[in-house]
């Protein structure tokens, strides 16, 4: 197929990313990653609508025996719990799902993670196989291995790692994306240029406008640039015992957020996970500069590029600076010393920081 690119995960972990247009019609490619002879098609209803037919039709065309099951939840982070978790697994039970099965996560981030934590838990542990169609599960989420739900108290707080077998994203499915989701992935591509690539920012800042035009070239290039940056990380420190928590910049105030607003997210009237780390990124980088470790020119280049691609940069209104501290509490990066954040000492370089005053930290989340 022409415009296919590949990304291999290396290391612990070894998959291919593969990305491009129409992947999801290659019915004979998806079987191949499919094993055994049952399989569940975990999606949300936007995209079960749109692509789960044209998913299941490929399947059964290459692998006319297999039993295929669909879980489809209802669009959104709230979605992302332990009680979804649990009818899935029944749905793998009445399947009948042996030890070569394979969950199909077919969606966005919350359909990945969810499937992705089913996939590790059942008869602990079978195949996945990440089929991403957001922007931000193409770059980010579907790769590395992170899964999991959330629980009232915080993000992600329930969780395995569990490596996909593959990675097939078809971009073509860019194409019924709505925009605001679309800039929400782009806050995760931004995140890459943060933390790893102050040239990768340039090259955004440069093309901002052919994003969010969704031109193919440039989107493929980010998406492709994207995953190779993820694929790097995860396989230095598949369990991130070092620096793969870099990926994780702006996200201690971002998930702060998240929680607070009770995952609202897109259709609940609140920020979805990009846009909140979006809002997390700009803070972590005014944090930084507060603490004299990076120059303030980088923190507000940084808030017009995520502000140029339409992203927000501030803490919405309404949401109390000490409720958001008290949430940071139970942040997976925190330990027994306390707050630990991703701060940087320039654009395109990031390193964690423990031990950092919480009175800064309010400081900055008061001047929000
Ligand atoms: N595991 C990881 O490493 C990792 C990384 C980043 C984010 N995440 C998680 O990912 C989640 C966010 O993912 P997301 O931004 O993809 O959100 P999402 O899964 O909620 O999808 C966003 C919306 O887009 C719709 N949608 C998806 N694909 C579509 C398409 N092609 N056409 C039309 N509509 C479509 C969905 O139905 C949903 O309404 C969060 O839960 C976050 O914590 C996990
Ligand atoms: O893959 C990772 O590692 C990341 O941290 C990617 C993040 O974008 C993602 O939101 C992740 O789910 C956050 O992880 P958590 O461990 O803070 O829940
Ligand atoms: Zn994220």
């Amino acid at each position: 197929m022409n415009n296919t690119r590949v990304v291999e995960v290396t290391g612990h972990a070894s998959y291919e990313i593969v990305i491009g247009p129409g992947l999801l019609g290659d019915g004979a490619r998806l079987a191949r990653q499919v094993r055994g002879r049952h399989a569940l098609l975990v999606s949300d209803h936007n995209v079960a609508r749109l692509y789960a037919e044209r998913v299941e039709a490929g399947l059964r065309f290459a692998r006319p025996g297999l039993a295929l099951a669909h879980f489809v939840i209802p669009a959104g982070e709230q979605e992302k719990t332990l009680a979804r978790f649990g009818e899935a697994l029944d749905a793998l039970a009445s399947l009948g799902a042996t030890r070569d099965a394979t969950v199909i996560a077919l969606g966005g981030g919350v359909v990945g993670d969810l499937a992705g934590f089913v996939a590790a838990c059942w008869m602990r542990g079978i195949d996945l196989l990440q089929l991403p169609t957001t922007l931000l599960a193409m770059v980010d989420s579907a790769i590395g291995g992170k899964t999991a739900v959330d629980l009232p108290a915080g993000k992600n707080l329930v969780g395995a790692f569990h490596q996909p077998r593959a990675v097939i994203a078809d971009t073509a499915t860019l194409a019924t994306l709505p925009d605001r989701e679309l800039r929400a992935g782009l806050a995760e591509v931004v995140k890459y240029g943060a933390i790893f690539d102050a040239g990768f920012l340039d090259w955004l800042d440069a093309r901002a406008e052919a994003l969010l035009a969704r031109d193919p070239a440039v989107l493929g290039e980010a998406i492709a640039r994207s995953c190779q940056h993820k694929a790097d990380v995860v396989a230095r420190d598949v369990y991130e015992h070092g620096d793969r928590a870099m990926l994780n910049f702006g996200h201690t105030f971002g998930h702060a957020i998240e929680t607070e607003q009770g995952y609202a997210g897109t259709t609940g009237g609140g920020l979805n996970h990009g846009e909140a780390v979006a809002v997390g990124m700009v803070l972590a980088a005014r944090l930084s500069a507060a603490l004299g470790r990076a120059p303030q020119a980088d923190a507000l280049r940084l808030g017009r590029l995520l502000g140029k691609l339409g992203l927000p940069t501030a803490i919405p209104p309404g949401l109390d600076p000490g409720a958001l501290l008290e949430r940071m509490r139970l942040d997976k990066k925190a330990d027994a010393a306390g707050l630990r954040f991703i701060l940087w000492d320039h654009a395109g370089a990031a390193r964690i920081a423990s031990g950092v005053a919480e009175d800064v930290v309010l400081d900055v989340l008061r001047a929000g």
